[in-house]
């Protein structure tokens, strides 16, 4: 499947731009502000005490700034930051590797933390409750287990589902915040932001208008932005202008929701093909031909959001909203 450029996923022609605009402080950090307001307490507090921070899992939808949090929490605590995802570990020594390298209070940030094998998961069980590491030495009858001290550290894990976490590691969490999506507001300040950093001259409305269609997502208003600053070089003046922006969004397909065309093949599919569901997740994606778990990982969630679909136990339904966005009769039974 071709990546789409209402993807909240990374992509690679984010990574540069995604490097300069990323938040280093909690004060540049725009929105999430009960989360904010906790951490500040609980870094404050860590700080004071000399202690190292409590384990900290984040989840939601990618993009919303679970790696700048990370990031961010490291820089304020002043420690380092030791980054490395679920996947990436492949067995329990390339965990305790990571681990016995750590320094005190140091931050390990383990994106996709869902992803860990079971064996490597529980290495860090003792390490995240008794910062301990049980080593096995040996084999067969002979073989004992040896416990050898950490440094304590902090453990930062992030999720795009925290269902998706076996019980035990999310009870080893001090704290767990759920990122939400980001208010037209907020996106607004980021796109200004970003277009400030970027030496991007552009107006209040345009920022708003792109604001609008990144899907409550910071990493998609940052790439909209970027391309939409192209359109207004290659074909006006450079200057992003409402209309610069509207007209450039529309080249790009990138509807007044934020919705793609992608996204108007499965709601039409849907409503045509379906009677508007309840459908089978499996069903949807084959019709579009994405992974279900892509969908429901990534593109879903603003779908949901927006009140566009509703989860049943029976499958997926578009509302009667995604109806008038696409400007279908709504049945008489809705
Ligand atoms: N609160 C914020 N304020 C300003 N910019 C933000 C904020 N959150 C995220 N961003 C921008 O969005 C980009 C993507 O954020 P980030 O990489 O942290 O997402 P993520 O949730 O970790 O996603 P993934 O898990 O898919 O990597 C960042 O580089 C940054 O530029």
């Amino acid at each position: 499947m071709e990546d789409r450029i209402i993807s909240a996923n990374l992509m690679m022609e984010d990574q540069a731009v995604e490097l300069s605009l990323r938040p280093r402080y909690l004060s540049e950090y725009i929105g999430q502000g009960q989360i904010k307001e906790n951490l500040k307490i609980y870094i404050e507090a860590a700080k004071m005490r000399k202690e190292a921070l409590d384990h900290v899992l984040l989840y939601g939808p990618p993009g919303l700034g679970k790696t700048t949090l990370a990031n961010i929490i490291a820089n304020e605590l002043g420690v380092n930051l030791r980054t490395t995802s679920g996947p990436a570990i492949e067995r329990p020594g390339d965990l305790a590797a990571l681990l016995t390298n750590l320094q005190e209070g140091d931050v390990l940030f383990i994106d996709e933390i869902h992803r860990l094998h079971r064996t490597v998961e529980e290495v860090l069980y003792p390490a995240m409750e008794d910062f301990a590491l049980d080593i096995m030495i040996g084999k067969g009858p002979s073989a004992r287990s040896v416990r050898l001290d950490l440094p304590p550290f902090t453990l930062i894990g992030a999720t795009t589902r925290a269902g998706l976490l076996s019980a035990p590691l999310r009870d080893r969490f001090g704290v767990v915040s759920r990122l939400e999506f980001y208010s037209v507001e907020e996106l607004s300040y980021i796109v200004s932001r970003g277009a400030d950093i970027l030496s991007i001259e552009i107006v209040g409305d345009a920022a708003e208008e792109i604001a609008l269609r990144s899907r409550g997502t910071p990493r998609i208003a940052n790439r909209l932005l970027k391309r939409v600053r192209d359109f207004a070089q290659v074909r006006g003046d450079g200057i992003i202008t409402q209309e610069a922006a509207v007209e450039a969004l529309r080249m790009l397909q990138v509807d007044p929701r934020g919705l793609d065309q992608i996204d108007h093949k499965m709601l039409r599919a849907m409503i045509t093909s379906f009677r508007g569901g309840p459908v089978g997740l499996d069903t949807i994606a084959a019709t579009i031909g994405e992974e279900s778990q892509t969908i429901e990982d990534v593109y879903e969630p603003y779908l949901l959001q927006i009140g566009f679909l509703q989860r049943t136990p029976r499958g997926r339904m578009a509302t009667p909203a995604a109806y008038h966005h696409l400007g279908l009769p709504i049945p008489d039974s809705m």
